[in-house]
């Protein structure tokens, strides 16, 4: 399988990489005009400069206000047996078959930047036209950089990019203001790092592999009366950390609606 990328960045050279080191493509072509070199592909710096090859699996990686230009300057002959797959948040599939301007099939996907360390999340969704077998195929892709997961419906696309597409973010600014602490409390900023990046990543490992619920999970640290329950007295006042993260999730998912009317 021959795959070609739209945009070769930091999603569109992860995904590729894992592509290939998983043995799911055979060999990646890539067009991005402001790059000089491409690790794992043969890189073009301008779509008029591709070889006429029918691609089985075209993606989309470009920053959402490129997504339809790029699909529109793509030569229809390459596309012949493609499934094209964008990843450009807030592009709905109905805008992306217009710059087509043909009947190929096409698959939205939202991924996150795990993917670059194979432990992403993406979610998936196609209009009709995508053949079962086609459905696999894209959920085997996926599978590769981490979890896929289908919706059934395209707004909650939205929902995802809120959740999971920004949620590395979340994650990371919550260690950072762990650090923070930390450092506060007298610990030296290497410590502090270490501290809070290795209890992310045991708190995730837990939440993916043991059989127990998150709330199971935050019960089995807190001891009553104990410092644990210190501090979630504090997050809990008033329900305080879980109406922002409500009114944060909901604000990014509002852009994300946003981008799908602007793009
Ligand atoms: N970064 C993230 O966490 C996530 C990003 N996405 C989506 O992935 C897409 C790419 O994002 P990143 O990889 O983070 O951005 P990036 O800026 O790392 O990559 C975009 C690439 O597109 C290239 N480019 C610009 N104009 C082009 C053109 N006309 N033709 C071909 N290539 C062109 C740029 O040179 C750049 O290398 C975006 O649409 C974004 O919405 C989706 C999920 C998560
Ligand atoms: O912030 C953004 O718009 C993109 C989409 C999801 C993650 N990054």
């Amino acid at each position: 399988m021959n795959a070609l990328f739209l945009g070769y960045g930091r999603m569109g050279s992860a995904i590729a990489q894992a592509w290939l080191e998983a043995g799911l493509v055979s060999h990646i072509s890539a067009v991005d005009p402001y790059l000089q070199t491409a690790s794992h592909a043969t890189l073009y710096n301008d779509v008029a400069a591709l070889p006429t090859i029918a691609y089985d699996i075209i993606v989309v990686a470009v920053k959402p206000n490129y997504a339809c230009e790029v699909l529109s300057a793509l030569p229809p002959g390459l596309c012949q047996q493609a499934v094209v797959i964008s990843v450009a948040a807030g592009v709905t599939s109905q805008k992306l078959s217009q710059a087509l301007g043909h009947g190929c099939p096409v698959v939205r996907a939202m991924p996150n930047t795990p993917v670059l360390v194979g432990a992403g999340c993406t979610g998936l969704f196609a209009p009709s036209g995508l053949s079962e077998r086609q459905r696999a195929q894209v959920t085997r892709l996926f599978s590769a950089v981490g979890t896929a997961s289908w919706v059934e419906q395209e707004g909650l696309l939205d929902a995802v990019t809120a959740l999971s597409g920004s949620g590395p973010a979340y994650y990371h600014l919550f260690s950072e203001a762990l650090a923070a602490a930390g450092i506060e409390l007298g610990l030296s900023p290497e410590l502090a790092k270490t501290l809070a990046a290795q209890t992310a990543l045991g708190a995730a490992t837990l939440q993916t592999q043991a059989d127990a619920d998150f709330v199971a999970l935050r019960t089995a640290v807190t001891s009553p009366n104990g410092t644990t329950a210190a501090a979630i007295g504090v997050f809990e006042h008033e329900s305080a950390l879980r109406r922002l993260v409500e009114t944060a999730v909901r604000s990014a998912s509002r852009r994300s609606e946003e981008l799908s009317r602007e793009s």
